[in-house]
């Protein structure tokens, strides 16, 4: 008995000191399940890193979830002692995607998406970063209050990191105090409609109060985002809208929202952003429209108010580049959103305007529902509700669709993670450089995948999505989030880690 306790008392400093060793090789050991790798300080190497300077051959150094340092691969061989490193080969290492566009409508309808599925999806899609839109989730996100109980909702169950837009509604679009809160509590902007919204809590704003909105953004140097659509007289165009077959058909759709609706909210919103100019009373505030439809009179006002000086850029979705009217078959309301899909030529010269940077940049509005409120036993394009849900697929959207206009990987990243990184304020985040957050994602261009029952979908409905059933052309092999290996074909790590953005 004696002998056997003096064996224990002996044992405890060897267990001590393996201990002190294991966590002191291993600090991340005790939080590894917010990654699938246990180390904190590693490399990632591949022939293929889009760095701001060019694609170069090499290496990144992530410690304590930023990057240390970016190697060329000469520089790269002398340093590989031995070091944890992940050789990717020939797949490609890009700043992960920072969608500043999506509706996870959580709390209140999570039933629709909610932020576990969608931050899952996301991870798997190589997004690492998303904006959540104020509207959609119950209650709208217009005052600080609000804005809690969507960090609460939050709170341990994103496996990206997650900002949040404010809503800028006619309730608090002239009361400065209650702006002022919402900012102050840390919306990364505000966001408003100039036409019915679909959600009762989320009202249309007119100039006036857009306006006031930007005046109130100006001292803090964040964008307003708008919805720009301005509902006008339809004439001619819904003559042929009678009988109830015609709901089906999406051309009867996108009669009753024509671009002049979009041309004619542009028109509007430049009156406005003459105020954003330098020198001018709202010097510092930014106006960014959300889903540009039309490549026709709205993009060329746009590119006048930015010559003018106007701080205005614009953002256009990858379903508008991958899709065009003539090709939407009857009664598939999956391809339904406003504003809606346009025709073929207009798609053109959506690509053109991109590619020559008067779009700044992309956004994925993944705007989903149930499978029931998207009709599809009737088809009716006119009842259905609008929303493309896309979240995990616009990488590979992008660049299938993309391959014909002869896009690179410098351009994914800038329209993807530079510009979008520079719209929602985040100075460390969408760029492979020195002192960037590790958010990454490692992707095999060259691979198809396809949308099949078989691939690993993680929106909360595939069902709804206009993807489903297509095969393309690039597959996420793994998505860092601050240092994080939060996904790796097509296993996520076990804890949901990501961070909520808050503006300060
Ligand atoms: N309430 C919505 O989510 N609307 C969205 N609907 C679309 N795009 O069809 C949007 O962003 O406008
Ligand atoms: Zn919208
Ligand atoms: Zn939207």
């Amino acid at each position: 008995m004696e002998y056997k306790k003096w064996m224990i008392l002996a044992l405890i400093p060897l267990v001590l000191s393996f201990l002190v060793i294991y966590f002191d090789i291993n600090p991340q050991a005790v939080t590894t399940k917010c990654s699938i790798i246990p180390y904190k300080h590693y490399w990632i190497a591949s022939k293929r890193i889009v760095t701001p300077k060019g694609v170069i051959s090499g290496a990144v150094e992530v410690k304590g979830g930023k990057i240390i340092s970016v190697v060329e691969e000469d520089d790269w061989r002398e340093n590989a002692g031995s070091k944890h490193i992940i050789n990717y080969g020939e797949a490609v290492i890009m700043p992960g995607l920072i969608d500043v566009h999506a509706h996870l409508d959580d709390p209140g309808r999570a039933e629709w998406e909610g932020f576990p599925s969608g931050t899952m999806a996301a991870a798997a899609g190589g997004i690492t970063m998303l904006i959540d839109m104020p509207l959609n989730s119950f209650p709208s996100t217009v005052s600080e209050e609000t804005l809690k109980l969507k960090t609460n909702a939050a709170k341990g169950r994103i496996f990206v990191d997650v900002g949040f837009w404010g809503g800028l509604v006619p309730e608090n679009a002239f009361n400065a105090t209650s702006l002022e809160r919402l900012l102050k509590a840390g919306v990364l902007g505000l966001k408003s409609f100039m036409c019915p919204s679909g959600i009762n809590d989320f009202p249309m704003t007119n100039s006036s109060h857009i306006k006031e909105g930007l005046h109130a953004l100006a001292k803090f140097k964040r964008p307003l985002l708008v919805h720009a659509e301005v509902q006008q007289e339809l004439g001619g165009e819904l003559e042929t809208m009678n009988g109830a077959d015609n709901a089906r058909s999406y051309s009867t759709y996108l009669k009753t929202r024509p671009s002049s609706w979009e041309q004619a909210a542009v028109r509007e919103l430049l009156t406005v952003t003459k105020d954003t100019r330098n020198g001018g009373p709202a010097e510092g505030a930014h106006l960014h429209i959300v889903h540009l439809a039309d490549a026709r009179s709205s993009l060329e006002l746009i590119k006048e108010a930015k010559v003018s000086g106007d701080s205005v850029t614009v953002e256009t979705c990858p379903h508008y580049l991958a899709f065009s009217a003539e090709e939407i078959p009857d009664g598939d309301t999956r391809f339904k959103c406003a504003p809606p899909i346009r025709d073929a030529e207009n798609k053109e010269k959506l690509w053109k305007a991109l590619m020559d940077g008067d779009i700044d940049m992309l956004s994925s509005d993944h705007s989903p529902t149930v499978p029931e409120l998207k009709l599809f036993n009737d088809g009716d394009f006119l009842r259905a509700w609008g929303g493309i849900s896309s979240l995990q697929f616009v990488l590979p959207v992008t660049w299938s669709y993309g391959l014909k206009y002869g896009i690179s990987l410098n351009q994914l990243a800038s329209w993807w993670s530079e510009k979008p990184a520079k719209l929602a304020g985040q100075d460390l985040k969408g760029a492979i450089a020195v002192g960037y957050h590790a958010d990454i994602v490692v992707w095999e261009p060259e691979v198809e995948i396809e949308l099949d029952d078989n691939h690993p979908i993680y929106i909360k409905h595939p069902k709804i999505s206009a993807y489903m059933g297509s095969k393309l052309s690039g597959k996420v092999l793994a998505t860092f989030v601050q240092g994080n290996l939060v996904f790796k074909e097509g296993k996520h790590a076990p804890a949901a880690c990501g961070a909520t953005i808050l503006a300060t």
